[in-house]
């Protein structure tokens, strides 16, 4: 990782950082525990245009409630003497800073009350003493200055580290102008603080602190495709984060940029087949994994070859996969590959425009079904799409399934439908509803809704969740025709 970033050909760089092994690319950027607000570190050199990021960050999250918190305002005011030698005090050490007065602030915000924030005067060097800026409780807090990632507990409040990284000349011509025309000051005491303080400040404090970022920002407020994704990754983070609220049964993985990046590839209309099925296998791999972590464990105690005893869990040992045909059959693979020999169950659902009755037929050979047998009638009454009509036509389970818990396959949930008439067969053939886990790639929220209301004790893993269907049901941004894409069978 270069100190200073140069290359203004890449949009988004992963920091290392000492608290996690390897690369950061697969690095955490945690989810607020529900009910709290969102919280964004923004950090970067003087005149680096951490206002600009700020800004258009806010801008574009203008449907939710944002609050911005700067650092600046926690400046201690100089005292008389400190005054008096101005030219020797230096702004940019942490120690020009109450932190305990910010982190009383924060954490106050975070837990939804309001703060009064103090004002800082950098003509005069000192506090307003008697007004204060009224900060309300917010979704998004926005946390901006020089040092904001220096002192780990600021840090760790933050759910997402920024730095923005701009040219040191840059960043100088910059603040010579801003302090020259904004705060009063001639150029020559400007260059002086910065050659005295500023730059090795910058060197001692700041530039170490970017190893904390989860994101850098080459170029700060001109990169707006750095800044367009970052606001849509907060974007999900808040939907998925509505939605956890109602439901406490579904659980959106852990967002990395690792796995941003998976979904930007097999979300792209372009990308090979190959590809697709590539990353779709990661990403659906991740959603088992994190789906078997939500099974009963017994606690299990072994001894290891130093002769020691080592207390540890036993996986849950009746367990079955079903997958719903076709696209569940693409998860099946990785199910096998954690749970050796797990048996696995199908489900064929016919969408239908007959009466809607239910058939149910028993799935006895190798599967052969025609995919012109699955096809969808949108029941339209008053312009106002009522329901599917579906048939369940094959399904093949294990015959003790009501013994075991079910981790049931489709990698889209869109209207939910399919998924709610194979979850009715499972309480049928007798499986408890809690013992049912609907694992997923993409969700849409009408989905979850229509799930979870039927089945409010079900359990939803879900790699992410989308912003909604379009008029043909389909689930937007989304992936398309996940099975035909899967499978090859498009165009
Ligand atoms: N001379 C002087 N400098 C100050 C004072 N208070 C803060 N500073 C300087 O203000 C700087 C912090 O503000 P910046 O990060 O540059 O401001 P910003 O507007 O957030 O910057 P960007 O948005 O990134 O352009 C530090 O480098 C300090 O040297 C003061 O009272 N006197
Ligand atoms: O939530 P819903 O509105 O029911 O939609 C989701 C269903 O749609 C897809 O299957 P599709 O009908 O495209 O069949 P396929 O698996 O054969 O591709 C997907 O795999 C789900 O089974
Ligand atoms: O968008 C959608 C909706 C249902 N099934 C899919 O594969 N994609």
């Amino acid at each position: 990782m270069p100190e200073e970033t140069t290359s203004i050909d890449y949009v988004m760089e992963a920091a290392s950082g000492p608290h996690f092994s390897g690369l950061r690319l697969d690095g955490l950027l945690s989810s607020p525990p529900l009910n709290q607000p969102f919280v964004i570190g923004v950090s970067g050199g003087t005149a680096s245009g951490k206002t600009t990021v700020c800004d258009m960050i806010i801008q574009q999250l203008h449907d939710h409630r944002v609050v911005l918190v700067n650092q600046d305002s926690f400046y201690r005011g100089l005292r008389p003497e400190e005054l008096e030698r101005v030219h020797e005090y230096n702004f940019d050490h942490p120690d020009a800073f109450d932190t305990e007065q910010l982190l009383e602030c924060m954490r106050k915000l975070i837990a939804g009350q309001s703060v009064q924030v103090p004002i800082y005067d950098f003509k005069k060097h000192q506090r307003c003493s008697d007004s204060f800026r009224q900060v309300n409780a917010s979704d998004v807090i926005i946390l901006e200055g020089i040092l904001v990632f220096h002192d780990q507990d600021v840090r760790d409040l933050m759910n997402m580290k920024i730095f923005v990284d701009t040219d040191a000349d840059v960043r100088l011509a910059r603040r010579i102008r801003r302090d020259t025309v904004e705060r009063g000051r001639d150029i020559n005491s400007v260059l002086e603080q910065y050659a005295k303080f500023v730059k090795p400040a910058f060197d001692d404090f700041v530039l170490p602190s970017k190893k904390y970022a989860d994101v850098i920002i080459p170029r700060g407020g001109d990169n707006h495709v750095a800044i367009d994704l970052i606001v849509q990754h907060i974007r999900t983070k808040l939907g998925q984060h509505d939605l956890c609220k109602i439901y406490p049964n579904v659980y959106v993985i852990q967002s990395t940029f690792q796995i941003r990046g998976m979904h930007t590839l097999i979300r792209d209309k372009d990308i090979s087949k190959h590809d697709f099925v590539f990353y779709s296998d990661r990403l659906i791999r991740l959603v088992v994994e994190h789906g078997l972590g939500h099974l009963p464990f017994t606690e299990k105690q072994v001894v290891t070859p130093t002769g020691s005893v080592y207390t540890g869990v036993d996986f849950c040992k009746k367990l079955c996969g079903v997958s719903i045909v076709r696209s569940g059959e693409s998860m099946e693979n990785a199910l096998r590959a954690c749970c050796k020999g797990i048996k696995i169950g199908k489900i064929l659902i016919h969408r239908d425009g007959d009466d809607g009755q239910q058939v149910y037929k028993t799935f006895r050979t190798e599967v052969t079904y025609r995919r012109d047998l699955i096809y969808r009638m949108d029941v339209v009454f008053n312009g106002r799409i009522l329901c599917f009509f579906e048939q369940l036509i094959y399904e093949k389970l294990p015959k003790d399934i009501s013994e075991r818990h079910v981790l049931l396959l489709d990698p889209v949930l869109a209207t939910g439908n399919s998924a709610n008439q194979a979850i009715e067969l499972l309480i049928q053939k007798g499986v408890p509803e809690s013992h049912i886990i609907f694992l997923n790639l993409i969700s849409a929220p009408e989905g979850i809704h229509c799930v979870c209301k039927r089945f409010p004790s079900l359990k939803i893993v879900t790699s992410e969740i989308d912003a909604a269907l379009n008029d043909e049901f389909r689930v937007i941004p989304g992936l398309g025709e996940f099975g035909d894409r899967y499978f090859g069978t498009d165009d």
